[in-house]
């Protein structure tokens, strides 16, 4: 569609390596791991945890993951969040661009290629691409647009999209996204989410006393939950589940992607798919909704390591549910936020 307006939209990813070359590799995991946000160590002591230990150590595994799942014309991440703009764009009359957290195209590229289509850009609207609040996800890659946009003096107002893991056109686009899936035999749904450390949750909390501390902690209402990704998620998938009819025994929630030696946020994907055959559950569907584009941790975690495990445990089959990408309904669920903002 013409894109004649005096506002703009930015989808905001994670990012990726510019290429699964293990300097690349390294270059963007020292960019991400010493974000304070990430690793909210002290400077001195993530300095020395991330550029001496861990990512020396981590790149060329890191590498070769990427390398098996690399497409021809990129990563997963970056070529999906970039079909979803050319989706969103076309039935817009907004220009639409992509920034990255890290690496690659920039939150400053992205700004600038807007301000070069129309030099008296009057607001942004950035939408991140995470539908759950996390320090580690969508706190730090508002926080960084947001310093960005100050650091270079824009004049533009900048129009940030609260989380929406349970608005009703996300739920729906994500529910119809899974139904083919749900309607085909099936024993088990597991809704696998990202981790975080559990210690993150309890420093997130505003009220100091509720997450991890008040027995069932995410169904007992606090202004806590507004920034609690443990909540969030709950309900999501209690949205999803319910929305696609499924019996509160066949779905559950689990969290992949653990890194280092902390409590995560539990239970742990990995060790529920190596305990899942051994109780009867032969068939197991597993949908990963803290990620709208597939990528890294859904491709390699889920679709391979994960496979692999399920089967090898004794399990018979294993679907993983893609991430909603270029589904219609997530299309027109950003298409009608983005008309409603403008
Ligand atoms: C839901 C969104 C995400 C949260 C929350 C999150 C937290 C988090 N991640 C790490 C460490 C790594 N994550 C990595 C990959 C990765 N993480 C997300 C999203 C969230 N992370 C995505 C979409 C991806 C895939 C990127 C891609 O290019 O496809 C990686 C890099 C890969 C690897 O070496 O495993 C790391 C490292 C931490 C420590 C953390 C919370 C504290
Ligand atoms: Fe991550
Ligand atoms: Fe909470």
């Amino acid at each position: 569609m013409e894109a004649k307006s005096d506002k703009g939209i930015i989808l905001m990813n994670l990012g990726s390596p510019d290429s699964t070359a293990v300097p690349d590799v390294k270059r963007y995991l020292n960019e991400f791991l010493m974000d304070k946000r990430v690793i909210d160590y002290p400077y001195l002591f993530r300095l020395l945890l991330i550029k001496g230990i861990i990512v020396p150590r981590r790149a060329p595994k890191s590498a070769e993951a990427y390398q098996s799942i690399w497409w021809d014309e990129g990563s997963p991440l970056i070529v999906l969040t970039k079909q979803l703009q050319n989706a969103v764009q076309h039935d817009l009359a907004m220009p639409v661009e992509v920034s990255m957290r890290y690496g690659n195209p920039s939150q400053e590229e992205a700004f600038e290629k807007l301000l070069k289509q129309n030099p008296s850009l009057k607001e942004v609207i950035l939408l991140p691409l995470y539908p759950h609040y996390a320090m580690s996800s969508y706190e730090t890659a508002v926080e960084h647009a947001k310093a960005v946009h100050k650091k270079k003096g824009y004049a533009f107002k900048l129009n940030i999209v609260p989380p929406y893991y349970n608005e009703p056109d996300y739920i729906n686009a994500l529910a119809e996204s899974m139904r083919p899936y749900v309607e085909q035999e099936y024993d088990h749904l597991l809704f696998s989410y990202h981790g975080v450390p559990e210690r993150h949750i309890r420093k997130g909390d505003i009220t100091g006393k509720h997450c991890m501390q008040v027995a069932d902690c995410c169904h007992v209402d606090s202004p806590a939950h507004e920034f609690c990704y443990r909540h969030q998620v709950h309900i999501t998938s209690e949205l999803v589940a319910e929305k696609l009819k499924i019996p509160r025994e066949k779905w559950s929630v689990t969290f992949q992607s653990r890194l280092g030696r902390e409590e995560w946020l539990k239970p742990y994907t990995a060790a529920t798919l190596e305990e899942l055959p051994k109780k009867g559950v032969k068939r197991l569907l597993v949908a990963c909704p803290a990620f709208v584009s597939d990528c890294l941790e859904t491709l390699e975690e889920i679709a391979v390591e994960g496979k692999h495990s399920f089967i090898s445990n004794g399990g018979d089959s294993f679907t993983m549910i893609p991430c909603m990408n270029v589904h219609p309904l997530w299309v027109q669920a950003v298409v009608k936020w983005m008309t409603a903002l403008s």
